[in-house]
């Protein structure tokens, strides 16, 4: 069965699943990074967020938060989707993520960016 063979591979094409949501990255140096190697990464000169099932390396953009660098902080080496969600960042907000994009988590660690993963409104592309 076609979903189930997917779900055994991370790189899926968004192209085989009715979701407007894609399901993973395509970028160079593309990488799928465990939640577990995402914990160690998470001080101040080194500290990675999960948002949206994807990994950002955010070390350089803690001093430059609008919001101050110690709510980011907060979630270094973690997932910090709902507080990301909750503050209800603008458009630019989301259009900076890319900047700091290093990796994806893999299939079986993701909430939405997977077949029959939650669906939300406002997530980017
Ligand atoms: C790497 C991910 C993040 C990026 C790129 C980002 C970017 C931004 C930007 C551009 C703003 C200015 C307002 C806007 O344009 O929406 C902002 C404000 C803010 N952010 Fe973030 N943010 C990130 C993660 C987070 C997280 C995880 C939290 C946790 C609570 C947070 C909390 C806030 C707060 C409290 C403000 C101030 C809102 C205000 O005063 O109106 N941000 N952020």
């Amino acid at each position: 069965m076609a979903q189930s063979k997917t779900l055994t591979n991370p790189k899926i094409a968004p192209i085989r699943f009715k979701s407007r949501i894609k399901l993973s990255t395509s970028f160079p140096g593309e990488r799928i990074i465990t939640l577990e190697e995402v914990s160690w990464h998470d001080t101040i000169s080194d500290c990675w967020i999960v948002i949206y099932d994807r990994v950002y390396d955010i070390t350089d953009f803690l001093k430059e938060h609008p919001g101050g660098h110690d709510v980011l902080l907060d979630y270094a080496g973690r997932d910090g989707t709902c507080a990301f969600r909750g503050v209800g960042h603008s458009k630019a907000a989301h259009g900076a993520l890319k900047e700091f994009l290093i990796g994806e988590l893999p299939m079986e660690e993701r909430l939405f960016r997977k077949p029959s993963g939650l669906k939300l409104i406002g997530i980017p592309d």
